[in-house]
């Protein structure tokens, strides 16, 4: 393995081999502490998209607000699932899946189509027109505006769904679905993602389907894997700490790379990563 493999695999606290029970137990330990920690708090919100990664951590969430009522005796804290589609979402029935598998505390449906058609337009009326792709990036920024106002008005943080084979491409918008209060995936891979799960007990099909950020209007659904130019499958060898090809090697270390910046502390003369 190469120095900066391991260097990697280091810095996003990946494990070749999990228990799955042993990491569920600690993550939800995890959220309930984080809690317990700030009197105020009152639970977490999250934004369900009908994907792998919002379906696991909201089950965590709601399982962790679950076991803290429990313990307090009443029904004080909430886990609040926040269905944000941009129009009308093509795989909205999966959606439907994920909140029947979680069974959230509470639930807000907030359509970011509005939001996001008038900044184009504000945009394009001071003589900036925006591409396709960032227009993506206001998507994912709309919907962090949307959960934390629904967080604000309800002593709640906002969960962000980053983890190891996320971070390593930084595949997630800066200041966008990037920007939470906890990430409690963080040191899984992809398929330790689903071994969680289907320990679970999720419905496969939420957790066998194609990986997408689905944020442009003109490459809908368009597979993380096609964006990236690597598979997951090669992500998460490479994290394990196995033998990847010498092609996919080259693509995720040039995405860690140029990524760099959106895993460190904003740049200031008081830091060097950059330099
Ligand atoms: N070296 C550097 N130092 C400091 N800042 C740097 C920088 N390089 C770029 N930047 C800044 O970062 C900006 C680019 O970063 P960013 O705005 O994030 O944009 P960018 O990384 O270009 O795009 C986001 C990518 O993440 C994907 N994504 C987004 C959201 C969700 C998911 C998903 O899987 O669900 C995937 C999306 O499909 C796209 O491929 C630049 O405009 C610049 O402001
Ligand atoms: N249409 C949507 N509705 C609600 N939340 C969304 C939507 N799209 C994205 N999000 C939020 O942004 C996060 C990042 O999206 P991402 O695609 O990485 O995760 P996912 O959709 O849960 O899983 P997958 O990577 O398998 O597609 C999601 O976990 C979710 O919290
Ligand atoms: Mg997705």
């Amino acid at each position: 393995m190469s120095e900066l493999q391991q260097s990697v695999i280091k810095a996003l606290h990946v494990k070749p081999e999990i228990d799955p029970k042993e990491e569920i137990r600690n993550r939800i330990d995890f959220m309930k502490d984080y809690l317990r920690k700030f009197s105020f708090a009152k639970g977490f919100v999250l934004g369900i998209s009908g994907g792998q990664d919002s379906t696991l951590l909201s089950k965590l969430a709601q399982l962790a607000i679950d076991e803290l009522n429990e313990e307090h005796e009443e029904e004080s804290y909430q886990f609040i699932g926040v269905k944000l589609p941009y129009g009308k979402q093509g795989d909205a029935d999966d959606v439907e899946d994920a909140i029947q598998f979680v069974q959230p505390s509470k639930i807000f449906t907030v359509n970011i189509k509005k939001a996001v058609d008038a900044s184009d337009k504000a945009l394009h009326e001071a003589g900036i027109t925006i591409s396709d792709f960032l227009k993506g990036n206001e998507k994912a920024r709309e919907r962090m505006k949307a959960q934390y106002s629904i967080a604000g008005m309800h002593n709640c943080f906002v969960l962000g769904t980053d983890h190891a084979a996320e971070a390593i491409t930084g595949f997630f918008t800066k200041h966008g679905d990037g920007a939470c209060d906890l990430v409690p995936l963080e040191g899984l891979n992809k398929r330790q993602g689903k071994q969680l799960l289907k320990e679970l007990g999720c419905p496969e099909h939420l957790y066998m389907k194609k990986p997408t950020a689905d944020l442009e209007d003109e490459r809908p659904a368009l597979a993380d894997e096609e964006a990236l130019g690597v598979t997951y499958e090669e992500v998460d060898d490479y994290l394990e700490g196995k033998e990847v090809s010498q092609e996919a090697k080259e693509v995720i270390e040039a995405h860690y790379i140029k990524t760099m910046h959106k895993r460190e502390p904003i740049a200031s003369i008081y830091n060097d990563w950059w330099k």
